[in-house]
């Protein structure tokens, strides 16, 4: 489904991803992990297309998708959920979601019917419709930019550390849903610093260090293998 092969990302001098190589199969949940500063998110940037490869290839369905903009990525069939978490806080919590399906932006029965299969998975998001998205909580907001991020109707779906600075019962909720996703035949990329909870729903998993990926495996395989402190903690 996505075939990452050979790729590297550079800010000018600084090699943040170094010839890194992987997969994703259909329907797969797939973690990549690592320490801050391990090239995560840079790999993330660049598949999303909001970052330039400095060298390799990314395949999206056998496409080749290396050079594409954010839009094309889109039109694709890859969704991305960033790290920032941005929503237009002015904006209602329905707004925001409809701007996630602006591909689509033409196909009003076909959104509808998205929105309410959404609206389903996120019950949440649907008793605040209409309430700016400002004033949601965090988990509220994670939950919106995962929900606006479905309403372009991907195939891949890639989730750049959803966790991050929630609460542990929030998260507990995040993980729920992203194993949802996944049971209706959704592909995942989940970037995450949790590694226990990462493992808990991923099928395989990618750690990387420095810019280079050094273990890979099935989430038991890693958790078997590696020595998780010294990958994410930079012990
Ligand atoms: N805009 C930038 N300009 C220069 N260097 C950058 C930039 N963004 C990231 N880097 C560097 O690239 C390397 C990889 O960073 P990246 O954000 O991809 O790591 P990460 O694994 O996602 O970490 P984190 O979990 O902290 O986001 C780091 O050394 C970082 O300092």
């Amino acid at each position: 489904m996505l075939d990452i092969s050979d790729l590297s990302v550079s800010y000018g001098t600084i090699r943040a991803v170094r010839g890194i190589s992987f997969t994703v199969g259909k329907g797969e949940l797939v973690s990549l992990l690592g320490a801050n500063g391990a090239g995560k998110s840079s790999t993330i940037k660049c598949i999303a297309g909001a970052l330039k490869a400095s060298g390799g290839s990314i395949t999206l369905e056998g496409r080749d998708i290396t050079a594409a903009s954010p839009e094309q990525v889109v039109r694709a069939g890859l969704a991305t959920v960033p790290e920032t978490r941005d929503v237009f806080p002015d904006l209602t919590v329905a707004e925001n979601l409809m701007l996630g399906a602006y591909i689509h932006r033409r196909d009003q029965a076909g959104n509808r019917e998205n929105l309410d299969r959404l609206h389903t998975l996120f019950p949440r998001l649907a008793e605040r419709s209409h309430q700016p998205a400002g004033t949601l909580s965090g988990g509220e907001q994670q939950m919106l930019v995962i929900a606006r991020a479905l309403m372009s109707r991907p195939t891949v779906l890639l989730l750049d550390e959803p966790s991050l600075g929630l609460a542990p019962a929030i998260v507990e909720r995040i993980f729920e849903m992203i194993e949802t996703l996944k049971k209706s035949g959704l592909t995942i990329l989940l970037v995450e610093q949790n590694v226990n909870q990462a493992l808990a729903v991923a099928d395989r998993a990618y750690v990387m260090r420095l810019g280079a990926i050094v273990t890979s495996g099935t989430a038991d395989e890693i958790r078997a293998t590696s020595d998780l402190s010294a990958h994410y903690l930079g012990g």
